[in-house]
């Protein structure tokens, strides 16, 4: 401050802010009025614009002058009793002035000129302002947090603000129009929503979508492990519950003596050790009269059934035909015995015949296939009845639909052949389908003759679609089918002793049928020998098996 200072009603620093002020306007119309007195006690001032009061600058109004230039942001700090500064419609330039010593300001207007940069923050402390009008501007940046009771008047439209607008009670009073012309500003009063990218650097943008997609990619990365670790719990639950060699100590079977199972030539089996076949996973497929059936998943790929017996037999191994099921491999010791054969992935005649009836889910059985099944399982029997080629000549005697496995494109394989020597009498009597016959029941007689009723009896179930009672399954009611066939036709009640299945497509012609019946019959008409158990038991003496025979010939058997 100058020495001026003391001296009554004249302040010479706020009359050297002005003429700083002039000096930057370059406008010849101040620079020739602003000469001589600035303001004297209080006199009407002398120069254009300004107000005084008690000597003092209280106001500066040039408006619609011209001006041009820029002001320097300190040019007011000596005007400390400004209270009304006014530049409306000029072409000024530059940043807005700093207000940080007019703490009286109550009117600012610089509308309409080039101001550029931010609101400066020292319009927050103008505790008297009542009207700040910055319309028409290039000001940028977001607008200070204005809570000034006092403010009325606000416009700071046509700008390049941006931002949210404070949610101050001064700003959010304002009407709409105080923001119009500044694309960038978002919130209330505007209708425009502030999106999360509005306040994020773009380094925080490109985080937050990395993040997300990373995000994502766990998350999917994650549901593809739960579905695969679901898939293979159920597939274990469904398949592997159990080892063979656990399923080995469930029923009881010491520890077994170590040896290899023995594989049979040209079987198109790649061979494995028997550890290998105990340690599969396995899964139950039935429960024989014998002992179980397994299916078991080899590491290497293959699937076989695994079938313990109580004692094997190489003839067994020599029987070769395209209708009996190939055995794959046998296991003997002293603890542990077992038959490998390969798995017929469709399942057996009885589950064909009789699965899912009266569901939805049942594929018909037709006459052809069924023909196919006769064929087939008669095309074994005369294998096993008449071949001469083996060892032995051997009866079946346990031929059952259960026995017929339905492997891969439609083939036929009977299984359980040869089995009838390995068991003792009681037990077979009581369990295989050759002790059914009449021969047996009435004469204790069993022969080959008893695997052609066993297949007569399975003839007529492939006909009727019924259960024969002697080899029903325990839970299901059977018929005496021979019985019911005799009465059937003598009574003629031809049509309806068809299964309504085969009906339901071509009528099979009986003549037909007979034909393929006498055709089988006819190869084992020729045997009439009867069969006791020794004819299978000389298959034994074969070195390999150190077994004794397990069956008691009774005198009542031959
Ligand atoms: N190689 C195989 N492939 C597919 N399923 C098989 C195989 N061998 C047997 N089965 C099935 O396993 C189940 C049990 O067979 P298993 O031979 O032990 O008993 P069964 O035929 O019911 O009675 P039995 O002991 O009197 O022969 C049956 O449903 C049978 O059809």
């Amino acid at each position: 401050m100058s020495s001026e200072d003391d001296s009554v009603g004249f302040h010479g620093y706020e009359r050297d802010a002005l003429l700083d002020l002039k000096a930057g306007f370059k406008n010849s119309f101040l620079d020739n009025n602003w000469t001589s007195l600035m303001c004297y006690m209080n006199d009407t001032p002398y120069w254009y614009g300004v107000q005084c009061l008690n000597g003092q600058v209280t106001g500066l109004v040039l408006d619609n002058m011209g001006l041009t230039g820029e002001i320097n942001v300190d040019a007011l700090v000596n005007l400390t009793e400004l209270v009304s500064l006014s530049f409306k419609n000029n072409s000024i330039a530059g940043n807005m002035m700093e207000f940080t010593h007019n703490h009286k300001l109550r009117n600012i207007n610089i509308s309409g000129n080039g101001f550029d940069g931010e609101i400066p923050s020292s319009v927050l402390n103008l505790n008297s302002l009542e009207s700040l009008q910055l319309q028409d501007n290039n000001l940028s940046g977001s607008i200070p947090g204005f809570n000034q009771s006092t403010l009325k008047a606000f416009n700071v439209s046509y700008n390049n603000l941006s931002g949210t607008i404070p949610e101050t009670k001064t700003l959010q009073s304002l009407s709409l129009s105080s923001y119009f012309g500044n694309e960038n500003l978002c919130g209330p009063p505007t209708p425009t929503l502030c999106s999360t990218r509005n306040n994020l650097s773009d380094s925080d943008t490109v985080l937050v979508f990395a993040d997300v997609i990373v995000l994502v990619i766990i998350l999917f990365l994650f549901m593809i492990y739960y579905k695969k670790f679901k898939e293979l719990k159920m597939k274990r639950n469904e398949e592997q519950e159990n080892t063979i060699m656990d399923r080995a100590m469930d029923e009881g079977i010491p520890k077994r003596e170590r040896g290899k199972p023995v594989f049979m030539e040209n079987n198109g089996m790649t061979t494995f050790e028997l550890d290998d076949l105990l340690k599969a996973p396995a899964k139950g497929l039935g429960k024989g009269n014998f002992g179980n059936c397994y299916k078991a998943m080899m590491e290497i790929g293959q699937v076989v059934v695994v079938k313990r017996v109580v004692r094997q037999v190489r003839a067994i191994a020599d029987q070769k035909h395209p209708n009996l099921m190939p055995l794959l491999a046998y296991y003997y010791s002293e603890d542990e015995k077992f038959f490998l054969y390969k798995f017929a992935s469709h399942g057996n005649l009885f589950d064909r015949l009789h699965g899912g009836r009266g569901t939805g889910d049942r594929v018909p059985f037709r006459w052809s296939s069924r023909l196919a099944v006769a064929r087939g399982v008669g095309q074994a029997l005369k294998h096993l009845h008449l071949n001469t080629r083996t060892r032995t000549t051997a009866a079946h005697g346990n031929l059952k639909s259960s026995n017929v496995l339905l492997y891969e494109n439609d083939q036929i394989l009977v299984s359980d052949y040869g089995l009838t020597s390995l068991i003792a009498l009681p037990i077979a009597a009581q369990h295989m389908a050759s002790f059914k016959c009449p021969e047996y029941l009435s004469h204790k007689l069993i022969s080959k003759k008893s695997d052609v009723w066993s297949y007569g009896s399975l003839l007529l179930k492939l006909l009727t679609g019924r259960i024969p009672s002697h080899s029903a399954p325990p839970g299901t009611n059977g018929v005496d089918l021979c019985s019911w066939a005799y009465r059937a036709v003598r009574e003629e009640w031809t049509a309806e002793i068809f299964d309504a299945e085969i009906l339901a497509g071509k009528w099979p012609e009986i003549g037909q049928v007979l034909a393929e019946v006498e055709e089988i019959k006819v190869g084992g008409e020729s045997e009439d020998e009867q069969y006791s158990y020794s004819s299978f038991d000389r298959s034994l003496t074969d070195d390999s098996l150190s077994a004794t025979p397990s069956v008691v010939i009774g005198d009542d058997q031959r």
